[in-house]
């Protein structure tokens, strides 16, 4: 028998917790069962009870989530839409994103990766700051990540022939232009309503290849299908407790195409980031949660919320499960001693990425940069830097930081925040903006250390002796400090 239309007035009539429908593209659903495991909160959506909450809806989730995960019965039927009054709560925090956004610098005013993150400090929501921007605990090594660039010293070289410089290299048997990629980030959609799909494009732009994160506010095939060509993509894996879910997740994105599988190994637990804990999570959910929405807690922000499934069991005896559900390469992502990277060739695993997770993690571990000085001339010691592809990210901000990085030894450089910083403050041309940037002081930087190619860079360009210094600076200098002029930043039009 077909169900009469509803209208604006019925669903209206259940606007309150203990009995809430919403309309989402032109149909009802009654979502007062879901409140509670809503991974976003129940706030968010008691926003829009008893109203049309497609706009809200819409950036944040697959469009089959519903189908996929509100039992049937849940699913009321047709709304006639003439019916339905169109207005849209209103939301303090949108309106002055959209002001700032409005009052924000030109991007050609960005020149380099520190301009972005300035801007989007300016520009996001305070919930999204804290989530992007927060590290673990005091946050010592989030700064430690990017000064420990400031404590390797160039040697360079002249004299040499570099009117021709090549940035090219291959990182996991893939050729690409340039030797950095798109790290794992989640939650895309806190800092730009479409997402991750906005860095899939800038990167595939650029040559430059994606890690597509277990977290991500889109859904796996929404990114993928946002890429152009044979664009490299790459899957980061948080391990489920229920290995089925990981397989599944595994499976497909092989069958998608992606030509490796980084399987977080940092990460047990996510690490304490207390700006984030400090604002209250009810922002995006993100599309893997529609796995297992119910156990999450959002008391401690955005991160503890997203992370409840990842299983802190996980360990080396793991490995033949991995190797058995896939063909796409491996790669441990989190490595941080040089003794599991040789446990990781014992394990015959082609790949590690050195990284304490931009610092989100174990607060006090050392920066990668450090690690994989401690690393590559012990591998080289016993002749095992053949048997397997370094790579490290986190405070990497400037392309001498990837050349230091690739003279030390590392087969490629994971960048995170700069390019959610340039996707939250500009969107795709602020991405492409910012990675083109680095593409130019790429090449600047080759020629001024003397090196044609990535395969020519090797540790006598550098001086690293001071990498593992972490005591006080010397006495601070304060006459140069006070005349030293500051760097500016791009200034907004209204204060
Ligand atoms: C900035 C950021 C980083 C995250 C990240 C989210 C944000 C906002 N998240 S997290 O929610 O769990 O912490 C992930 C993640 O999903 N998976 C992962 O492997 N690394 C995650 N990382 C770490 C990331 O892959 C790099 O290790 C780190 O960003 C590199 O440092 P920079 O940001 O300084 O480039």
């Amino acid at each position: 028998m077909q169900r009469k239309m509803l209208t604006g007035k019925d669903v209206a009539e259940h606007n309150s917790k203990d009995s809430c429908w919403v309309v989402i593209h032109g149909k009802a659903y009654d979502v007062t069962e879901f409140l509670p495991q809503h991974p976003g909160g129940q706030a968010v959506i008691l926003k829009h009870a008893g109203r049309d909450a497609t706009e809200a809806f819409e950036p944040i989730h697959p469009p089959d989530i519903l189908d996929e995960y509100l039992d049937r019965s849940k699913h009321l039927g047709e709304v006639d839409m003439s019916t339905v009054t169109a207005e849209k709560p209103f939301d303090p925090d949108e309106e002055s994103r959209q002001q700032r956004i409005a009052s924000r610098p030109p991007l050609d005013q960005c020149f380099n990766l520190h301009d972005f993150e300035s801007v989007a400090r300016q520009v996001v929501k305070k919930g999204t700051w804290a989530y992007y921007s927060s590290g673990a605990d005091d946050e010592i090594t989030l700064r430690e990540n990017h000064s420990a660039y400031h404590k390797i010293w160039f040697r360079p070289r002249v004299l040499v022939d570099v009117e021709k410089v090549d940035s090219s290299t291959t990182m996991l048997g893939s050729k690409c232009e340039v030797p950095f990629y798109v790290t794992a980030t989640a939650l895309g959609k806190l800092g730009h309503p479409e997402g991750e799909v906005v860095l899939t494009r800038a990167a595939g732009g650029h040559g430059v290849i994606q890690m597509i994160p277990t977290l991500a506010s889109c859904s796996f095939d929404e990114i993928v299908d946002a890429r152009r060509g044979d664009q490299v993509l790459w899957l980061q894996l948080y391990v489920n407790k229920d290995r089925e879910i990981t397989k599944r997740i595994v499976q497909h994105a092989e069958k998608r195409g992606c030509k490796g599988l980084f399987i977080t190994v940092d990460a047990p637990q996510l690490g304490r980031r207390e700006k984030d804990i400090r604002t209250k999570f009810d922002g995006a959910a993100s599309d893997v949660l529609r796995y297992n929405p119910s156990a999450i807690d959002r008391s401690q922000g955005a991160a503890r919320a997203i992370s409840a499934f990842i299983d802190p069991s996980l360990s080396w005896k793991d490995i033949p499960f991995f190797k058995s559900i896939t063909k796409m390469p491996i790669v441990l992502k989190g490595v941080q001693r040089v003794e599991d990277v040789i446990a990781a060739i014992e394990h015959d695993i082609p790949a590690v990425v050195l990284s304490n997770h931009g610092g989100r993690q174990l607060d006090t571990a050392p920066s990668a940069i450090e690690i994989l000085a401690e690393v590559m001339p012990e591998l080289r010691r016993r002749g095992l830097q053949d048997r397997i592809e370094v790579y490290i990210d986190g405070g990497v901000r400037r392309a001498t930081d990837i050349i230091k990085a690739l003279c030390l030894g590392a087969k490629g450089v994971g960048i995170g925040r700069p390019f959610l910083y340039a996707m939250s403050a500009y969107g795709e041309p602020g991405v492409a903006r910012a990675m083109q940037l680095l593409k130019d002081e790429f090449e600047v930087g080759m020629r001024l250390v003397g090196a044609k190619s990535v395969d020519e860079l090797g540790p006598e360009f550098v001086d690293a002796r001071g990498i593992g210094v972490h005591g006080v600076p010397t006495p601070a200098d304060f006459l140069s400090s006070d005349v030293y002029d500051r760097l500016v930043l791009p200034a907004f039009a209204v204060k």
